[in-house]
């Protein structure tokens, strides 16, 4: 098939054969760094907040649905992207706004402010309190504060106010309301217990709602009867509504056994605060008895709508891969597991893209599918996947980019500085430079935050040229990993260039993968 023709078939976007001809020339690690920025800018908070609120006049449109503004306007918001969010927002309908109060991390106005970036702050005179809190992304009286002016907001609405709510990432630890009688400090060592016991977020979070007045759905409780417009920012796989910061606005199904189910799995039932058995016991804590019939009610008043997440910035990557002359696939916007089959994972695409016989060995494809449920990926996307790579060595086509995204988790074992996403580069440049056929390939990984783990970097770009690299310096690569040091190493190594710098960056959709395959003689089948 006829370059053009196939790629005209095969790809939304139509891209002319010049454009691909005269493409970049640009290294591949320059160009996944470009697919990267170009991930991470299409969830910008105000960009998100812009392409999702609509206004014509008194009238805002949002996913298809029209509100009346006059003057009826409140806003609140929780998480730790949701001051860019709120600043466009203003910008917007900042006219017919009465107040808003938000709640966001510690510090975070003069981080941004440090980072130049401006834009994502509130003007000066605006009409939105911000409210700074639980740092080290705990709860804390802070936070507590804000979750109870936000509260107190909410429950002030009539049936003539529309209220935004605006969710992001970290919204859980920065809106407290421990349901009485229950303390701050009793909550928050629960939750500190299960997530050092390793629980995931929907299991923490499910958690959270039983213990809170405000989470699974309590503050469009509080709101009703006032028509609730909530604009989310995912951090979480698969955008589930319910878990996004615990959900404030969505109604959840209030289920003891799981959440006892839960804490038992983690051992932790028989060390409770007695208050806590106390809201369990209960029935939902803030609802009182006509839970259902009034749940349903508040749910007709509430419009959720996920404006950003890991998708759509894969999404946004994979245009930007096509303007670079790249063939994009998307694996999934689901990658979770530990990092070690992860990685794994990537060094066997790798293998299979550039597997040099005519048909690709079964026993590649069979491990590669075998991986999948470890690392959060469906064997229809993997097949779907492993078709694009095979087709691409059938049809000579050039370099593609294979993009993923997700969460992965590290086993923590060493005292080093690192992260997932620097992990990850790193052990998938040793599955890289273990091939006895180099694919030339070039993988990043990074957070779309700007920052992995507890360091300046959000990830790293390596390839299979790591290994020889390392040596050459005399970095014992191995002996960084068992102390999960790979910031470190990645810093010390040629002068920190493979470490991905964006800087804080004021959005959080988890991380983006790339890796970037160039075409090799061996894929000429012709
Ligand atoms: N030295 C290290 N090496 C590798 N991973 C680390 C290291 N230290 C922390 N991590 C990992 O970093 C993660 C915590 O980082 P971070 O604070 O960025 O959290 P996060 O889950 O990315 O938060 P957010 O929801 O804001 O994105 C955890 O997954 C932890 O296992
Ligand atoms: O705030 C939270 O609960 C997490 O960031 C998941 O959304």
């Amino acid at each position: 098939m006829a370059l053009s023709r196939f790629f005209h078939l095969q790809h939304p976007l139509r891209v002319s054969l010049a454009s691909l001809c005269s493409r970049s020339m640009s290294s591949l690690d320059t160009r996944a760094r470009a697919v990267f920025s170009a991930a991470v800018e299409g969830v910008q908070p105000d960009i998100v907040v812009r392409r999702s609120l609509e206004r014509h006049g008194d009238k805002l449109l949002v996913n298809g649905q029209s509100f009346t503004l006059t003057n009826n306007l409140y806003l609140v918001g929780f998480g730790k992207a949701v001051l860019g969010m709120a600043a466009e927002a203003e910008r917007l309908v900042g006219d017919n706004l009465i107040k808003g109060v938000v709640s966001v991390p510690h510090g975070i106005q003069k981080t941004l402010h440090n980072h130049g970036k401006e834009k994502m702050l509130l003007e000066n005179n605006s009409r939105i309190t911000v409210m700074e809190g639980a740092k080290n992304n705990l709860p804390d009286a802070d936070a507590q504060k804000s979750a109870e002016c936000i509260r107190e907001l909410a429950s002030g609405l009539t049936e003539k106010d529309l209220l935004l709510v605006l969710i992001s990432g970290g919204g859980s630890a920065l809106l407290p309301a421990p349901a009485p009688p229950m303390s701050l400090q009793e909550k928050q060592d629960v939750t500190r217990k299960l997530a050092a016991a390793g629980a995931t977020i929907q299991e923490l979070n499910t958690v959270r709602r039983a213990l809170s007045l405000l989470k699974g759905g309590g503050l469009a409780q509080c709101a009703n009867p006032a028509q609730v417009v909530a604009l989310i920012l995912s951090d979480v796989i698969g955008d589930p509504l319910d878990l996004i910061a615990s959900g404030p606005t969505v109604r959840s199904d209030f289920k003891p056994e799981e959440v006892w189910a839960i804490l038992d799995r983690y051992k932790l039932s028989y060390s409770l605060p007695s208050s806590m058995n106390e809201v369990l016991s209960k029935a939902r804590p803030h609802y009182g008895l006509q839970v259902q019939e009034q749940q349903e009610e508040v749910q007709d008043h509430v419009l959720n709508v996920v404006i950003g997440s890991n998708t759509i910035a894969l999404e946004c990557a994979s245009r930007k891969a096509v303007e670079l002359g790249l063939r994009p696939v998307i694996l999934s916007p689901g990658v979770c597991g530990d990092v070690c089959s992860v990685a794994r994972l990537y060094g066997l695409l790798s293998r299979f893209a550039c597997s040099p016989e005519k048909e690709t060995p079964p026993e590649l494809a069979a491990e590669i599918l075998q991986l999948g449920p470890e690392v959060g990926v469906e064997s229809w996307d993997l097949c779907r996947t492993m078709n694009v790579l095979v087709e691409e060595r059938k049809e000579g086509w050039g370099a593609t980019c294979l993009l993923a995204g997700g969460e992965p988790t590290v086993q923590l074992t060493g005292k080093g500085r690192g992260g997932r996403n620097q992990e990850l580069a790193l052990r998938v440049g040793l599955e890289l430079s273990s091939d006895e056929v180099k694919s030339g390939a070039v993988f990043l990984s990074g957070g779309t935050d700007g920052q992995d783990g507890p360091t300046e970097a959000a990830g790293a770009v390596t390839d299979g040229e790591l290994m020889k690299e390392a040596m050459s310096q005399g970095l014992d690569i191995y002996g960084f990993l068992t102390n999960n040091d790979s910031f470190t190493f990645f810093s010390q190594l040629t002068e920190g260039r493979r470490l991905l710098m964006p800087g804080l960056t004021g959005t959080n959709v988890m991380d983006v993968h790339a890796m970037l395959l160039p075409p090799s003689p061996q894929r000429d089948f012709q």
